[in-house]
């Protein structure tokens, strides 16, 4: 091909030009947003955004270098939108609950296909509202406390199995996994199904394979990279990114038990969410509001399997690392929990685990150094000016849970295990917006009080049977290294050993 009639130039040569300026033209155009409006943040590849550096440092790591480099509030992108990280804890206010209204939504997480795409965590808008105004009296603390005998069954068989596991190297997450998995298998509906004894039950292997998303399947991928025609499509043709098999099995599970609570006449009977939700749709077709359907049923179960098992796990998880490292503060909880069972009747009842404040220290502690969640976000659905910044309809806000939680500015040493930080004075004078693991405003987690419950009542039953240890191969936190994901999930498994105690004394 002659350029210009001057130069010959061989045909391969001008194609692979143009088609490298092209690539280069289209995988660079969004990446100038937030440099045309003064904003500060890292610069992005073809493309791939910094999709490499969230590889190499991980997620948390990348944030919080981020965070160093351009400041509180800076632009950046996921993939090819762009996202604005609030770490201002004023504008975090305003954001999640001043002006909620204007951001009531989150961004795709890539499971807007059918039955999740009716699911409490995707649902957008008004459809969001009519829902979780439905389903928040079934998270209400009378319904959690109904719910409290089902966690101290799977409780129980948590604190047997680790005894008969004591004195070896064990994965300490995996006893962790199979208590989520029973008390959501009971809590959610109805069924006791106790993987400690039994970890190949069908609930545990498709539960888990509900987890195994490929990050790098075609689906997910172009999920990410074009939302805009996959999610229709997906919705089009129902592709889910879960494995059908296990999808279907959790389908029947929902329908079975659901068909049960309707048919039953005794409303007390059972003390699950299902039953809640059966109970909450009757009640709102009696005041004249659109009830839930059964795909919402369905939607909503899943979501809170889904949203529940996972990171509850984790955080009991970094809980017992933590406690095994500082032999101090375990040896203190364990007599707290020693003297307020005493005070209760011999019983770490509901009302006991109320009075538990060091534990519930170590426990925030913890959630501080780990939150399993290292992120939220919101979208703006109305522009909006927050704190001088004017944010765009369909502006992705994202806010940083895991860098509030360990700036230096706010938290003395912040990578030291300190549950006194939570007595201090400084505890009254700290924006409590720093700690924000389970999120803030009308769209926080629905889930919170069940977690807490779960985590507190697990932990004292574990501490009077079991004392947690490191062993050599444990990891110290600071060599702790984390997968790259925005949940904040360890590499490599956490080795502990579990050491029974004689008998419970105050020794
Ligand atoms: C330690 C355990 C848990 C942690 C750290 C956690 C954390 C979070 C966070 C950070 C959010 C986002 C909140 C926001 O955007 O402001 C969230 C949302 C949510 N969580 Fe949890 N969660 C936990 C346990 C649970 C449990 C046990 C359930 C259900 C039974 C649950 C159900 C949900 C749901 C449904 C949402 C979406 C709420 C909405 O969009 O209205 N979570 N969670």
């Amino acid at each position: 091909m002659q350029i210009l009639g001057l130069i010959e130039v061989p045909n391969w040569l001008v194609y692979t030009t143009l088609g490298t300026v092209a690539f280069y033209i289209y995988g660079m155009w969004p990446y100038s947003y937030w440099k045309k409006r003064g904003i500060n943040g890292p610069r992005m590849l073809p493309l791939i955004g910094d999709l490499p550096s969230f590889m190499r440092l991980g997620f948390h790591g990348k944030m919080v270098e981020d965070f160093k480099l351009y400041g509180k509030v800076h632009g950046t992108y996921t993939l090819r939108s762009p996202v604005l990280v609030i770490g201002d804890t004023e504008m975090i206010k305003q954001v999640c609950i001043k002006r909620a209204e204007n951001f009531t939504d989150r961004g795709s997480l890539g499971n807007e296909t059918k039955p999740l795409d009716k699911g409490i965590a995707v649902l957008k808008g008004h459809e969001w509202k009519r829902i979780r105004s439905i389903l928040s009296p079934t998270f209400s603390s009378g319904k959690i406390k109904a719910m409290f005998p089902l966690v101290e069954q799977c409780s129980d068989q948590l604190c047997n199995a680790l005894v008969k596991s004591s004195n070896e190297s064990v994965d300490i997450k995996t006893f962790f996994t199979n208590f989520t998995m029973d008390v959501v298998a009971s809590t959610l509906f109805g069924l006791q199904i106790n993987t400690q004894d039994d970890p190949n039950n069908d609930f545990k292997r498709h539960g888990s394979e509900l987890f195994n998303i490929k990050l790098f399947s075609w689906k997910f991928l172009s999920l990410m990279l074009f939302p805009k025609i996959a999610i229709p499509l997906f919705k089009r043709f129902e592709i889910t990114l879960f494995p059908k098999e296990s999808f279907d099995f959790f389908q029947k599970v929902i329908h079975d038990a659901l068909v049960e609570r309707e048919a039953s006449a005794d409303s007390d009977k059972y003390h699950d969410f299902l039953a809640s939700m059966v109970v909450a749709r009757r009640e709102a077709e009696k005041e004249g509001a659109k009830g839930l359907t059964e795909h919402e049923v369905m939607a909503q179960s899943l979501t809170f399997f889904l949203a529940g098992f996972e990171t509850t796990a984790n955080a009991m998880q970094y809980l017992a690392y933590f406690l095994a490292w500082n032999k101090d503060c375990q040896d203190r909880a364990y007599r707290e929990v020693l003297e307020a069972k005493a005070n209760h009747g011999g019983q770490v009842n509901y009302e006991c685990l109320k009075s538990l404040r060091y534990l519930n220290n170590c426990f925030e502690e913890s959630m501080r150094l780990c939150p399993p969640a290292l992120l939220t976000d919101r979208v703006c659905t109305e522009t909006t000016t927050v704190n001088g910044y004017e944010i765009e309809k369909g502006i992705n806000v994202r806010i940083p849970i895991y860098c509030l939680a360990h700036d230096p500015e706010v938290w003395e040493e912040p990578e030291r295990f300190n549950p006194d930080r939570f007595d201090e004075d400084s505890a009254e004078s700290r924006d409590p917006t720093y700690l924000i693991p389970f999120g803030l405003g009308p769209r926080n987690c629905i889930g919170m009080r069940l977690a807490q419950m779960e985590v507190r009542k697990a932990m004292a039953e574990m501490l009077l049977k079991v004392e947690f240890q490191t062993l050599p191969e444990t990891l110290p936190f600071e060599k702790l290294e984390f997968k790259p994901s925005g949940f904040l999930t360890v590499k490599s498994p956490i080795k502990l050993k579990v050491v029974p105690r004689s008998s419970e004394s105050s020794d």
